[in-house]
């Protein structure tokens, strides 16, 4: 269980965070979306005890970070992949953090497995470690202690489509055991396939909050036309709203009928016609990120389960 109470955060006359509150709950893997500078990063250090809240609080299955006796046991932290002393092996990295948090040295050979850091890599320098590779001891090292919740930064980053895969059962295998997992990225169509539950976060403030069904219902129909042009007409004359979407579709809001019935009258070839799901993701998070703190969306109350 994660909780963020109001979490506000100032540099200066700046708020990097304002008023942020959401809640993870064991079970789920909630994504943690937003675009560059809105303000992910800092609440994540808020949560993990490394920046000091201006005002509001943060807590880990109930407790604040700083006051939990030994964290790694209850959560698991990525934040920085880079961070890595260079001239230490992953396996030492394992060790000595195994040795901090009182486990087992035999779990350091587990996660090693379970991260697919095998053969001749747990031996290598981390200096020489590709960025996946960091990443991939990043996650160990969260999944050391045995925590029941996860918070992870861009966990993706640099991993490839094998690893991002990887990554995807990984998260989804904890969360189904009943672990909690929060996950930032700017890999929207990852997060999508890995959440149920999404918060975004744009100009430092929660502008959408919900499961992921819920956000994503009703985000309309997906077209694409031979002729574009023609298409936007006939959907304009038909009173339907469009917004192009970044690979050249539109996003309509409408039923993929009353898209089909307007191309139909208007003689417009279609290529694609279908109810936005894929879309709907990049274009809910374009347009809350756009439209700013003003009007948050809530799908619905995020169920409260104390851990
Ligand atoms: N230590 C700091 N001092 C001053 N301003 C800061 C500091 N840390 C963050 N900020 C500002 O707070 C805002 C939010 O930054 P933050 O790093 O949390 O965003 P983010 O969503 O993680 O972005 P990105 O995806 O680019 O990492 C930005 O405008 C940033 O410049």
């Amino acid at each position: 269980m994660i909780s963020a109470e109001h979490l506000t955060k100032r540099y200066g006359s700046q708020a990097a965070v304002s008023d942020v509150s959401f809640r993870c709950g064991p079970g789920t893997v909630t994504g943690f979306l937003g675009p560059n500078g809105a303000g992910k990063s800092t609440t994540l250090r808020m949560l993990c005890g490394l920046t000091e809240p201006t005002s509001g609080r943060a807590t880990v299955a109930g407790t604040a970070y700083r006051d939990l006796p030994n964290p790694g046991r209850v959560v698991g932290v990525l934040l920085d992949a880079g961070a890595q002393h260079p001239g230490r092996s992953g396996r030492e990295v394992l060790t000595l953090a195994a040795r901090v948090l009182g486990v087992e040295r035999r779990r350091v050979g587990e996660v090693l497995d379970l991260v697919g850091l095998t053969g001749r890599a747990p031996g290598k320098r981390t200096g020489q470690y590709s960025l996946g590779m960091r990443q991939r001891l990043g996650i160990a090292q969260a999944l050391l202690g045995e925590p029941e919740v996860l918070v992870l930064d861009e966990p993706a980053n640099g991993l490839d489509p094998e690893g991002i895969f990887w990554m995807r059962g990984l998260l989804r295998e904890f969360a189904d055991r009943g672990g909690t997992v929060l996950l930032s990225s700017h890999l929207l169509h990852e997060v999508e396939a890995v959440a149920d539950h999404l918060v975004v976060i744009g100009g430092g403030s929660v502008v959408a909050d919900g499961s992921k069904e819920e956000l994503l219902a009703g985000s309309g129909t997906l077209v694409r036309g031979l002729d574009g042009e023609a298409l936007s007409g006939a959907l304009a004359r038909a009173g339907l709203d469009t917004t192009p979407t970044s690979d050249g579709a539109l996003l309509v809001d409408g039923s993929t009928e009353a898209v089909g019935r307007a191309a139909a009258a208007a003689g417009v070839v279609l290529l694609e016609l279908r109810q936005a799901e894929g879309a709907g993701l990049e274009q809910l998070f374009l347009t809350l990120t756009h439209a700013g703190a003003a009007d948050v969306h809530h799908a619905a109350p995020v169920e409260e389960v104390a851990r």
